[in-house]
């Protein structure tokens, strides 16, 4: 029979059911999306998280790769209350550890009143809890993931839509979401994607009309290299960010970031424009946030639960980013023009750096 243990944090040890086997180490998170499964799943910012569904029953529209980020699943396993024979073949196959008939309420309101923690998981016909207590053991702090981006990020650059006519984008990928890479795409924009340590030279070679962070796993202080690229071109190069990138842009122009206890994971996160008054609807997947945005940036946009910034303009400076993941997939999509300012943005810049000639 298949044993399946989740050890966490404090040594208390869950049983379920063993859906895909192996053993697996990670920060334990919940989400509270109820569909994009497959888009969570294939998300690089769950790197190094062992990932809890919230919501019930996972799988029921069965596992399609044309609704993938990325060419891999990235929580380190996945736990659920019911998951479906498609979603635990897909995990078994990716080598994913997966457990479900949990209480997975139970293991949801002991991330929120203990925050998200380390976590063991073991699954085989003959582990034991304590196969998942010494991978709780070797747990590491998702702090301590200091060189993450290279597990996630493009080891040379690569370019999409080579033909396409509109601004050129330096996209830096600290664990790019594929839909990113589409919605700029889509806007006729040519994409330089480059690894998440590129050098200033890489970036020069460019050229581009627009500096884009992109989200990714990790703690945002540990992408140094891309802190400074921001410090380095915002000067001159309208910059732009998706949640950790976000993130990277306020640490790099005098703002300070925070652990959250628990986070912001779901599709249903409401987010308060400060000056239109508008609440839309997004998708969030973070566990850090920005706590003071530095004198360089001013925040537009809040969580309508916990006042955090969700959104950050440049006062003196073309600066726009985003906390949460405009580019939906999963989720609701009433923040794509998020792209379209940004794409604005870099061409109003083109335009006042070439004056007309009249
Ligand atoms: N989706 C993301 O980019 C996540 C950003 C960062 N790793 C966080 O957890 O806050």
């Amino acid at each position: 029979m298949t044993e399946a243990y989740v050890a966490l944090e404090g040594g208390h040890v869950i049983e379920g059911r063993g859906r895909a086997p192996g053993t697996a180490r990670g920060e334990l998170v919940f989400t509270t999306a109820y569909t994009g499964y497959e888009e969570s799943l294939t998300d690089p910012s769950y790197e190094e998280q062992v990932l809890t569904f919230s919501y019930p029953l996972i799988g029921n529209y069965g596992v399609r790769e044309e609704r993938f980020e990325d060419d891999r699943v990235h929580p380190r396993a996945v736990l659920a209350k019911e998951l479906t024979e498609d979603v635990a073949d897909w995990l078994a196959t990716e080598d994913v550890p997966a457990i479900d008939h949990l209480d997975t309420r139970q293991v949801v309101t002991d991330i929120r009143d203990g925050g998200a923690m380390k976590c063991g998981i073991a699954v085989g016909e003959d582990v034991t809890e304590e196969d998942a207590l010494a991978e709780l053991e070797q747990c590491k702090a998702m702090s301590e993931h200091t060189d993450i981006g290279t597990q996630v990020s493009v080891d040379e650059p690569v370019v999409h839509g080579a033909d396409n006519d509109g601004e050129t984008v330096a996209l830096v990928d600290c664990g790019a979401k594929g839909s990113i890479v589409d919605s700029l795409i889509a806007r006729d924009a040519e994409v330089h994607v480059l690894p998440y340590d590129a050098a200033v030279e890489d970036v020069e070679d460019v050229d581009p009309d627009v500096l884009f962070i992109s989200n990714g796993p990790g703690d945002p202080a540990n992408y140094e290299q891309a802190i400074e690229l921001v410090r380095e071109f915002v000067e001159d190069t309208p910059v732009a960010g998706i949640c950790l990138g976000q993130q990277i842009v306020a640490e790099a122009l005098g703002g300070t970031t925070e652990k959250m206890n628990f986070g912001h994971r779901g599709v249903n996160q409401p987010v308060l424009d400060l000056e239109s008054g508008q609440v839309v609807m997004t998708t969030q997947n973070h566990g850090y946030t920005v706590d003071e945005p530095g004198d360089h940036l001013e925040v537009t946009q809040i969580n309508v639960n916990d006042d955090t910034p969700e959104g950050l303009d440049g006062i003196e400076y073309d600066v726009l980013t985003r906390q949460y993941h405009p580019e939906a997939n999963p989720g609701p999509e009433d923040t794509l023009e998020f792209f379209d300012d940004v794409l604005e943005m870099a061409d109003q810049r083109a335009k006042r750096a070439v004056p007309a000639d009249d």
